[in-house]
């Protein structure tokens, strides 16, 4: 089967001059979603360590449900789909609470 994909010597110089500044954009948002993702798992660890040292339980679904009402409403008002944030927000919460769930079970 061949392959009509265009290589990069095929395209327009203002096309690939385009191209290459929005990937440039692109990369940028990556790195602050993984640096804002970062800081964001640093206060979950804490707060896994607290709810581990006084017995509470690593999910806290009413909390969920709110920041997911929260998420929705924010995604819809910047015009982001609201069912692919809450779906983003559930990703990442079931990633805490499985950290939180191992924290707990080493101060048992
Ligand atoms: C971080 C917490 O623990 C869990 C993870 C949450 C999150 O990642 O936002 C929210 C609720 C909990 O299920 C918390 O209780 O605040």
């Amino acid at each position: 089967m061949s392959d009509t994909r265009n290589d990069s010597s095929d395209i327009d110089p203002s096309v690939r001059a385009e191209l290459t500044r929005l990937r440039e954009s692109i990369d940028n948002i990556d790195a602050a979603v993984v640096h804002m993702l970062a800081e964001r798992f640093k206060c979950t660890q804490q707060v896994g360590v607290l709810k581990a040292e006084h017995q509470l339980p690593p999910a806290d679904p009413a909390r969920e449900a709110r920041q997911i009402a929260r998420l929705r409403e924010l995604a819809e008002s910047a015009k982001l789909d609201p069912a692919f944030a809450e779906k983003l927000l559930n990703f990442i919460i079931a990633e805490v609470i499985r950290h939180h769930e191992t924290i707990a079970d080493g101060t048992r």
